[in-house]
């Protein structure tokens, strides 16, 4: 078992409840640290009065998994794809072993490199000369394009790896699509993910070519106070999702291991879809409350499902067979009608909000950075978007971009990320 993988709590203390299933969401600004330090659970809850400094907190980015799919959402993210500039397989470990390296540094933080003023600085100095780890994490993840004949790896693309094809609702712009590599940076503040972005930027220049990149952000509070984060329609998003505690259930749903008969270099590893969706806001802020929950199936302020009084209540949908309390046609119960046990959506969402400017017609170009984990993409993100496909809510969104990547599996020891495929692809 890695350090990631240690359980938060030990296994007597089961997560059964909902306050119980939030209190352990607090861990993000807790529990990293302290697996980090290789605490045990004893000083868990030690530490929960006593917390520490966030900009001090270090994500470990060595384990069986990577770290950013299960840890818990931190409040500044970046999401910016590459396409691999290099031509051979040779090129493509050296941008691999390069970006390991970075991810080691920033990660773990230290003294910023300092060189002869008559060179450029070899750090943006944007965080000082000390660089805080800041619970910074950066997940890497493969596109399907990286599979072509470029490095010889046509055979071992994950099996369900393809570029994304568009969904009735998406009008998809080919220049926020797809990439070689996508890249989630996720920390507590916006300069340390934009330090860690131009750090790698600044290291690859011969290897990388960025394609797009999207910022993401959750509300401070809801990060500060491990609830659930309240998204740009107003509601709180994440509720039901499966408990990243539960390492059974995230083998069951995310990682990938011998049930997926998938490439062996693939064990530990998940499928990503990433879709970046606009929301028409004036148009939402027209619309009456009770429309708005119908549209959702849960209380706007409580964020319980309708009919129900806390957010982590069991809508009862046998018992609402035809919709009279949640809508049958509402988002929640579309994503999850809860007909063959608790998991029809067979995903983790670890979605983040965006705000740019303006949209060319003058609306505010707002929306959501959806992002979600699973070991299978078909019975994870595409079925539960083909269950969504017609719902209300699209008349409030338009999916424009994002894809479909592969997380790779964890890196231990001295070895760099990706180093199973590229040896696996000899
Ligand atoms: C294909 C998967 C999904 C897409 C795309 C998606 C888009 C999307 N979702 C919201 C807001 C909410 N989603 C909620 C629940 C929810 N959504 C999905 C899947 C997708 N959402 C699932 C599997 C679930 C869980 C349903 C359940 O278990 O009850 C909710 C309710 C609260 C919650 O459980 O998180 C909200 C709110 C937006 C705005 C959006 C794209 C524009
Ligand atoms: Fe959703």
């Amino acid at each position: 078992m890695t350090e990631q993988d240690k359980p938060v709590l030990s296994p007597p203390v089961a997560i059964a409840n909902p306050q119980r299933r939030s209190l352990l969401r607090g861990a993000g600004l807790f529990g990293g640290g302290l697996l980090a330090g290789g605490l045990g659970s004893a000083a868990w809850f030690g530490q929960l009065a006593k917390p520490v400094d966030p900009a001090q907190q270090v994500v470990p980015y060595r384990g069986q998994h990577q770290a950013g799919i299960t840890t818990p959402a931190a409040q500044e993210a970046i999401f910016i794809a590459f396409d691999v500039l290099a031509r051979d397989r040779q090129g493509l470990q050296a941008t691999l072993q390069l970006l390991t390296e970075r991810i080691a540094f920033l990660t773990q933080g230290g003294p910023a490199p300092v060189d002869h003023p008559k060179m450029p600085p070899p750090d943006s100095g944007l965080l000082g000369s000390n660089i805080s780890a800041d619970g910074l994490s950066i997940t890497v993840a493969v596109g399907a394009s990286l599979f072509d004949q470029r490095f010889g790896l046509q055979a071992q693309r994950p099996r369900q790896l393809s570029q994304m094809q568009a969904f009735a609702n998406d009008a998809l712009d080919a220049a926020w699509c797809d990439g070689d590599l996508l890249l989630q940076c996720c920390a507590h503040s916006r300069e340390t993910v934009i330090h860690a972005v131009r750090d790698i930027i600044k290291h690859c220049p011969d290897k990388l070519a960025a394609r797009w990149k999207m910022d993401g952000f959750l509300p401070a509070g809801a990060v500060r106070h491990s609830s659930t984060p309240i998204n740009l329609f107003g509601f709180k998003d994440g509720t039901g999702n499966p408990d990243t505690a539960d390492s059974a259930q995230m083998n069951a749903l995310v990682w990938v291991d011998d049930k997926d008969q998938e490439p062996a270099w693939a064990k530990g590893g998940s499928y990503v879809a990433i879709r970046l969706i606009r929301f028409t806001l004036e148009q939402w802020d027209r619309t009456p409350l009770g429309e708005q929950q119908g549209i959702f199936g849960r209380d706007k302020a409580s964020g319980a499902p309708l009919g129900k009084t806390h957010e982590f209540d069991d809508p009862g949908f046998a018992a609402d067979p035809h919709g009279q309390q949640v809508p049958l046609d509402s988002h929640m119960r579309r994503a999850e009608p809860r007909q063959h046990g608790r998991h029809d959506a067979r995903l983790l969402r670890r979605s983040y909000s965006y705000s740019l400017g303006l949209t060319k017609s003058g609306q505010l170009d707002m929306g959501l950075v959806f992002i979600c984990f699973q070991s299978n993409l078909q019975t994870g993100f595409i079925a539960t978007q083909h269950r969504l496909d017609g719902e209300p809510l699209e008349e409030y969104i338009k999916p424009f971009g994002g894809g479909y990547f592969f997380a790779l599996p964890g890196v231990s020891g001295s070895d760099y990320l990706g180093a199973g495929l590229l040896q696996a692809g000899r």
